[in-house]
């Protein structure tokens, strides 16, 4: 079943064409991830569907609703969720107040209400507690909820985006380079945590790098190459696919790199 519906989706930043013309649909409860050589569009892909960026033209269905020009705090409540980079946590907060601030972001209450300590404005700050712990048990960190965001590890960091997108309750949730900077075995346990994502319901979209990771994970792989899409397919369908040979690899001996 389709969660994300694409059509000629396009974004240009002045002259240039960051994704161009894409077609493609977004399984639900499946992991697909996309791929391609630096500055192909995949953060501008990721940030059109979050609804960061606006696009040119081309639309965004989500559960069959047209979304094109819904900005990102209103996709965030319909259930698209993504993770920025590490360095966008505060460093100096405690791991739990960074998901608590996450959450409260994405909340109904306005800046009357926190002023005045409304009802409403209680209720919800013991639920976005409630809700960051839940997230953080879930990603496997409940142990360093008070942990200065600082001083614990850059998995754990990885851990802490993941579980600050997943305490808004998404119903997709868009991962950028989730592996990138860690060791094999952290990467290891990070392509885990997808999978229990997924077993859980949640819909699981990637950026990623690291190719043996995604080819062991994926359902579906979307290919872009100088913002257009080259290629989708199963991950047996693209590790032989004569055009991401060439352009993804340069047209190097494939069979070692994916
Ligand atoms: N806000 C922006 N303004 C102007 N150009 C941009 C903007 N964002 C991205 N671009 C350009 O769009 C192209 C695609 O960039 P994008 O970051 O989406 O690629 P990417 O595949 O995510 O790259 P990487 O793997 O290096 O992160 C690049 O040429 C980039 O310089």
């Amino acid at each position: 079943m389709t969660l994300i519906k694409l059509e000629g989706l396009t974004k240009r930043f002045g002259g240039l064409t960051a994704v161009s013309d894409v077609d493609f649909e977004i399984e639900k409860g499946k992991i697909t991830a996309i791929i391609g050589p630096n500055g192909a569009g995949k953060s501008t892909f990721f940030n059109l569907i979050s609804g960061f960026h606006r696009p040119t033209s081309g639309s965004i269905m989500f559960e069959g609703k047209d979304i094109t020009k819904t900005p990102a705090h209103i996709g965030a409540r319909l259930g698209i969720a993504r993770t920025f980079q590490t360095t966008h946590l505060f460093e100096r907060s405690s791991v739990i107040d960074n998901v608590i601030v996450g959450h409260r972001l994405r909340t109904k209450s306005k800046l009357y209400d926190a002023i005045f300590r409304t009802r409403r404005e209680k209720r919800e700050e013991q639920m976005a507690y409630e809700k960051a712990m839940t997230a953080l048990e879930f990603v496997g960190l409940a142990d360093l909820a008070t942990m200065q965001v600082a001083t614990i590890s850059q998995e754990a960091k990885k851990r802490v985006a993941i579980a600050l997108a997943l305490a808004t309750d998404p119903k997709v949730i868009l991962l950028d380079e989730p592996a990138a900077g860690i060791n094999p075995e952290e990467t290891d346990g990070l392509a885990e945590l997808m999978k229990k994502i997924v077993q859980n319901g949640i819909t699981v979209c990637t950026i990623e790098h690291k190719m043996q990771m995604i080819m062991e994970l994926a359902d579906q792989i979307l290919v872009l190459n100088h913002g257009a899409k080259i290629a989708e397919g199963t991950p047996e369908e693209i590790k032989t696919n004569p055009t991401v040979i060439e352009a993804y690899l340069g047209g190097e001996s494939v069979a070692e790199v994916i």
